[in-house]
């Protein structure tokens, strides 16, 4: 977590390290990160390489995390629509549902007035949410911490940071990294009862369930239909909805030079293969992924929100009037009202410069050898932002590191890289700022959350898929006069 920010503050903003025989190149230039994150898009759309992964182009099972060009493009641009505004605004009474469980297990938690790890509450409603939402499951993970959904995505987030040495051989030898997929692969055809197998089963479930329901009534909008649904879209010739086209234009392969999909090398455009609608294998790979994807890095962002606002009462009272004042009685938490919440949005843009959450997943794969800003860069060399000294940048922030909201008013396009930047940022984000604030609304109008001994400050994190709190966030709740 530190290393990068010690040899920037050495080294300048260009430096490179090696990961394994991999050059990568680490920059802290805002100028020319934005060049290789958005308007050269074409020459950069391949993330770094994971150490154990399957093949980017291989056909079946591959995510869009992992996937390159034309197969990354296609799902990306299939897959976009479902995390449109409108769809959102449809999907949030099924987040409100979970919210509401959740406020009734804080209801319980202020009754015992004993302090409590608040990160497994939000655990328990981010899986839910998103388990919900992606698989059409009805899990209760809020209510039933063992729940083995659950207990499979922490043991899974506890693996991922484990197996360094299995990390350390990808890097050191590339050529084994497929080796060792195909191996692990071959594992689980025999272990069935990994978190992965475990997943994966569910997702096919989910959808042969999902395929079964023919009364158009019992349609839900949720992100697995709308997938399935570029299936039913592409059969009849027309792979996404008109409302969905507009959506579909922010995505360009070119970063920032109009909505044709267009570029050099292999990237041709081929409007028809584009958005010919997803398979059954990739529309499960692609639930698993946001399952996985959408889980932890959300009820983290959600646990340090909280610490901070424990920390910091005044900025915890000044969101409490913003919420009374735009939701007085209402008991559901509109997508609509939840967008009026200026301060609200200052405040978790705030919580997300100090505590980044997957920084280290913030890197491109140069495809084609090109001169950026006068820097001559060689195919396959990667390009990483080094997303701490940005973020704790003096002088795009300010001489102070602490916790001030109001300071957001800013900058340039790559100052701010909580979720990334460009065509391949993180397709989630909507997804995730609408649950954090519904959730943060309704705890703060019921709730004040209060540091107490057991609070640790300053918060120890440890560094696994994503940065997490080392031991959760201990808090107290204490209920509001009405
Ligand atoms: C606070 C919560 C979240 C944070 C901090 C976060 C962060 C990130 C970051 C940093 C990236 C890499 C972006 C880049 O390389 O430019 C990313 C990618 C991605 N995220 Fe998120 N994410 C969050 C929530 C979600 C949710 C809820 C979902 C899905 C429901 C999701 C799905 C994805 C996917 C699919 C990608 C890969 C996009 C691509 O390669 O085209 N994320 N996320």
């Amino acid at each position: 977590m530190e290393a990068p920010m010690r040899w920037t503050k050495k080294y300048g903003k260009f430096y490179g390290i090696f990961e394994g025989p991999n050059p990568i190149l680490i920059s802290t230039d805002l100028d020319f990160l934005k060049e290789v994150f958005i308007k050269r898009f074409s020459h950069f759309h391949a993330r770094k390489p994971f150490p154990i992964a399957p093949d980017p182009n291989d056909e079946r099972g591959v995510n869009m995390v992992i996937a390159m060009g034309d197969k990354w493009k296609r799902l990306r641009l299939n897959t976009n629509p479902a995390f449109s505004a409108l769809k959102m605004k449809q999907m949030s009474p099924l987040i409100n549902d979970s919210v509401t469980r959740l406020l009734r297990c804080l209801e319980k938690r202020c009754e015992e007035g004993k302090p409590f790890n608040i990160q497994s509450e939000f655990q328990g409603l981010t899986l839910e949410v998103i388990a919900s939402c992606a698989f059409g499951l009805s899990i209760n993970s809020v209510e039933d911490r063992n729940h083995p959904f659950l207990t499979a995505c922490r043991d899974l987030f506890n693996r991922l940071g484990n197996g360094r040495l299995r990390v350390l051989v990808a890097f050191m030898f590339p050529e084994v990294r497929r080796l060792l997929w195909k191996f692990f692969i071959f594992l689980r055809l025999f272990i069935k009862t990994d978190p992965f197998s475990k997943l994966r089963a569910l997702g096919f479930e989910a959808i042969a369930a999902r395929k079964a329901i023919h009364d158009p009534k019992k349609r839900r909008v949720d992100l697995l239909q709308l997938m399935l649904d570029t299936q039913i879209n592409s059969t009849n010739g027309q792979a996404v909805s008109n409302s969905d086209q507009e959506e579909l234009s922010g995505l360009n392969m070119n970063g920032e030079t109009g909505p044709t999909v267009q570029s050099s090398g292999e990237l041709k455009t081929k409007k028809i293969a584009d958005r010919q609608g997803l398979s059954e294998e990739e529309i499960q790979a692609q639930a698993n992924l946001f399952i996985l994807a959408g889980y932890e890095t959300t009820s983290t962002a959600l646990t340090y929100t909280a610490y901070e606002l424990a920390k910091h009462p005044e900025v915890q009272c000044r969101l409490q009037a913003e919420i009374d004042e735009h939701f007085g009685d209402d008991t559901e938490i509109s997508y609509d009202t939840i967008q009026k919440l200026t301060y609200m949005d200052m405040v978790i843009c705030e919580v997300l410069r100090l505590h980044p959450i997957a920084p280290q997943i913030i890197a491109r794969q140069c495809v084609e050898s090109c001169t950026v800003n006068g820097l001559h860069l060689e195919k396959g060399l990667v390009v990483a932002a080094d997303v701490w000294s940005i973020h704790y940048d003096p002088e795009l922030w300010g001489p102070e590191d602490t916790f001030s909201p109001e300071r957001k008013a800013h900058r340039h396009p790559m100052a701010w890289l909580p979720f990334g930047a460009g065509p391949r940022n993180c397709i989630g984000m909507r997804f995730a700022l609408m649950e954090a604030k519904i959730a943060l609304a309704g705890l703060l109008k019921r709730f004040s959350i209060q540091a107490c001994q057991e609070t640790q400050i300053p918060l120890k994190k440890v560094e696994r898929a994503t940065i997490v709190p080392e031991s959760g966030v201990i808090v107290k709740l204490i209920r509001r006069e009405m």
